[in-house]
């Protein structure tokens, strides 16, 4: 279960680690461009704005000079051609067609006496205007004087009042006015282009706006609306033109606004483009991208869980081939009737243990086992008794050994005991106690009881110059001495290849 979810770990760390190599390079460059792309579009839009605010604050000007020519040469008809004023006049209103709503004359107490729309007026007292206030209370102040929009009383509309004193001398005569319709300056503003949800306005320093053009201008009640004083244009300390990005005093929306101050004139121009309308198209462009991005993370992800299933699949399958090999390597290492080691993995623990046999002084032995006169086990009682006696003298040998002794069946009734770190004495002594041991023991069969004895020869290393395959060849000449002493018998080999020294120590001839 362990091993399961381990290999299910693995197989979800390399998807995941292929979702890192190819997602995240790919949104980070993704997102890098698309915040450059808009830091470029603010760019464009911000000189944009600025270029229209320019080009008003000169279209301004250029208005508020023209009007201001014409309100002088009214001004000084007033005085000289007074008789004749309507006259001129309406000669020169011909000339300026619409963009001027009336011409009125104020007397110095503050009643209309003259207005170009309404030549028969009844008494209209005008002495509570700002206009008119700003003149008589300055008299000696001849400046141009720029109304808040005002719904006039005789034009009906809207309009913003261009106005001078009359003066002769010092004396204060009243005031002449030109009334511009705001709708000159909207009608004007409308016709250029700063998108759906833009905006173009006349402020004045005193907050009010003189004319605005958008898509909600209608709804502006110029008789109320005051625009916040934190607007940045209203600052006189702040720089006379500027490009702020924040909430419109108009609308609240978020824009970005260019404004230019017009000092003389009291008035600031502001340009006012919205990012919705500014950043459309690249939006758009950035949509279809975060799009086609999103579809190439699902291949990608379908990919990954296709990588998941297939490292999952490859390491299963690699675990089960390990598992097969390893179990194979059991078999191969074991016999299958006894259970003792296999011959040549018995050998191969031999050379192991020799190596090892180093380390504790070479102290190493080994016993050679064979089974006398098997043959006729398997003449009298059949196979298949011979294999349960196999079995059974395996079993009460193991019983006597110790856990690091390693016991293998070498062949037919022929067996093999390791002994580390035990010395020839040792090893006799244990070779004895398993020859009584087998000797003694009564094998039940289904044909009755059987018992066997065993011929042993045993051999221990030698300190030097000595080999595995010498010890065995040793071993294997003192199981032949064995045999030939008469069965059931311990022979030890002396210490050298000869078979001649082999001395046999234990007998059941007695
Ligand atoms: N039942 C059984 N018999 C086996 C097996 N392997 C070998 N044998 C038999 O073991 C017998 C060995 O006989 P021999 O080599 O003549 O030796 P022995 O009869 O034991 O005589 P000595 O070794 O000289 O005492 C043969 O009859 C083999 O068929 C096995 O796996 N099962």
């Amino acid at each position: 279960m362990y091993q399961h979810r381990a290999t299910k770990t693995k197989a979800g760390l390399a998807a995941i680690a292929f979702l890192l190599i190819t997602l995240v390079p790919m949104w980070g460059t993704l997102h890098a461009w698309l915040d450059q792309e808009n830091v470029l579009v603010e760019k464009a839009a911000g000189s944009d704005a600025m270029n229209l605010a320019v080009a008003f604050d000169v279209h301004v000007q250029s208005v508020v000079r023209f009007v201001d020519t014409l309100t002088q040469d009214l001004r000084e008809h007033a005085v000289k051609d007074r008789n004749d004023f309507g006259r001129i006049v309406k000669e020169e209103l011909v000339l300026y067609g619409n963009m001027v709503a009336q011409v009125a004359l104020i007397s110095p107490e503050g009643m209309l006496v003259y207005s170009s729309l309404a030549p028969a007026f009844g008494a209209v007292d005008l002495s509570g205007r700002d206009h008119f206030r700003a003149h008589r209370d300055n008299p000696s102040k001849d400046k141009l004087f720029i109304s808040k929009p005002v719904f006039g009383r005789v034009s009906g509309i809207w309009s913003i009042q261009f106005t001078r004193p009359v003066i002769e001398g010092d004396k204060f005569l009243g005031v002449v006015v030109v009334s511009i319709p705001m709708s000159f300056f909207s009608d004007f503003y409308k016709k250029i282009n700063v998108g759906a949800n833009g905006l173009i306005a006349l402020v004045g320093m005193d907050r009010v706006p003189r004319a605005v053009a958008s898509k909600d201008s209608g709804a502006i009640n110029f008789g109320e609306l005051l625009l916040l004083k934190s607007a940045p244009y209203f600052v006189k300390e702040a720089l006379p033109e500027g490009l702020y990005r924040g909430v419109s005093a108009f609308d609240g929306s978020e824009s970005l606004t260019a404004y230019r101050r017009l000092e003389d004139a009291g008035l600031v121009v502001l340009v006012q483009l919205s990012p919705e309308d500014y950043l459309m198209s690249s939006g758009k462009r950035h949509r279809v991208l975060i799009f086609c991005a999103s579809a190439v993370t699902i291949l990608l992800l379908s990919f990954a869980l296709l990588i998941y299933a297939t490292v999952w699949q490859h390491l299963k399958d690699a675990k089960a081939l390990k598992q097969a090999h390893k179990t194979l390597r059991e078999l191969v290492n074991v016999d299958i009737l006894t259970g003792a080691l296999s011959r040549s993995h018995f050998l191969e623990v031999l050379e192991k243990e020799f190596r090892d046999s180093e380390s504790c002084g070479t102290k190493l032995s080994l016993i050679l086992i064979d089974i006398d006169y098997f043959k006729q086990v398997n003449d009298t009682y059949g196979h298949p008794i011979g294999d349960i006696v196999l079995k059974q003298v395996v079993a009460v040998c193991c019983a006597e050994l110790r856990a690091h002794d390693s016991f293998g069946r070498l062949g037919g009734e022929e067996f093999g005991v390791i002994l580390p770190c035990t010395d020839g004495a040792s090893a006799l002594g244990i070779a004895e106690k398993l020859r009584l041991a087998i000797e003694s023991s009564k094998i039940s069969t289904s044909k009755g009881l059987v018992r066997v004895t065993v011929s042993m020869g045993v051999a221990f290393a030698l300190p030097s110059g000595d080999t595995p395959s010498k010890l065995v060849v040793r071993a294997d000449d003192a199981l032949y001495c064995a045999k030939q002493a008469g069965r059931n018998r311990v022979c030890s080999a002396r210490g050298n290849d000869d078979a001649s020294q082999v001395t046999t120590m234990s007998t059941n001839d007695s």
